[in-house]
């Protein structure tokens, strides 16, 4: 019998958001190929694979939340398998985003630090505030919240929303970005972009860009209350590729803002 069911692998199956996305597979009608687990007792017959190259030719699209040191690995084996590719991950080094940027050229990637509707949204804000305030008046800060376990910083999330200032104001991030200050710092750069991170509990994931003058203060809040809002997205992302040309897209295409 053939279906024309979506075939939606998961690496990292069993992490935090990996068993989300298990179910909102399902609930959105896609068939669920299998997924990667580290254990070694995980069983191909039960659908789980050890590695992503195995678990690729069953899938005509793989979703990936999983942690940078795979990124290089799994650009290779999609790539090779001609499989689409939503990735979550975060905390990418350079040589890890060239694999992404190289893969694309083969396969169609969705790529997005952060899958809820509403940070991509504050993401855009945030690029269309920065292009308005200018740097000499309002000084742009981000802080961040997650939860304990979280092993990159800051996040991606904030990174992005960063970037997004730094794109708005028409200025390089990494040569402007101010995060960890302690000690005799000295002033404030003026068109610094400032981080701050926290980390506790069981925070799903909170972002505050502010933009703060001599005068006022505007706070751009997202709270995520539940990791559920990241799967279904990422889900969303998946539904989407369907067909696509090979290419590097952002959960803005996906939400159809561009
Ligand atoms: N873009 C977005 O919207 C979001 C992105 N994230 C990002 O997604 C990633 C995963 O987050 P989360 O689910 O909370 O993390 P977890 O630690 O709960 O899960 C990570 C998963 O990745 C697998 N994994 C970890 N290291 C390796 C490795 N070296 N080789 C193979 N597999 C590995 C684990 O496998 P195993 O189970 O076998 O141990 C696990 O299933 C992080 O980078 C996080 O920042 C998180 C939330 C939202
Ligand atoms: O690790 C997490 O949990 C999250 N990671 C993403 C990030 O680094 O921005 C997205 C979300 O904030 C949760």
């Amino acid at each position: 019998m053939t279906t024309d069911r979506m075939r939606i692998g998961i690496a990292g199956i069993n992490g935090r958001v990996g068993r989300l996305l298990r179910e909102e597979v399902t609930a959105a009608g896609a068939q669920l190929a299998g997924g990667t687990s580290r254990d070694p007792n995980a069983d191909p017959a039960q659908g789980l694979f050890a590695t992503l190259a195995e678990l690729a030719p069953l899938s005509d699209v793989v979703i990936d939340f999983t942690h940078a040191v795979t990124v290089r690995a799994h650009a290779a084996a999609l790539a090779k398998a001609g499989v689409a590719w939503v990735l979550g991950t975060t905390g990418l080094s350079d040589a890890e985003q060239d694999a992404v940027a190289t893969a694309a050229r083969t396969i169609p990637v969705v790529q997005a630090a952060n899958y809820s509707p509403g940070v991509t949204l504050v993401t855009r804000l945030a690029r269309q505030m920065a292009e308005v305030l200018p740097s000499t008046v309002y000084d742009a800060e981000i802080l961040e919240m997650h939860h304990r376990q979280k092993v990159d910083a800051p996040s991606g999330t904030a990174l992005a929303i960063g970037q997004a200032v730094a794109d708005g104001r028409g200025i390089d991030l990494s040569t402007h970005m101010e995060s960890g200050r302690t000690g005799h710092t000295g002033p404030r750069q003026a068109d610094a972009i400032g981080f701050a991170v926290l980390r506790g509990g069981q925070i799903v994931g909170e972002h505050t860009l502010l933009f703060t003058s001599a005068t006022e203060q505007i706070a751009l809040t997202h709270r995520a209350f539940d990791r559920r809002v990241f799967a279904t997205g990422a889900v969303r992302a998946a539904l989407w590729l369907r067909g696509r040309a090979p290419g590097l897209y952002s959960m803005e295409d996906v939400l159809g803002l561009h």
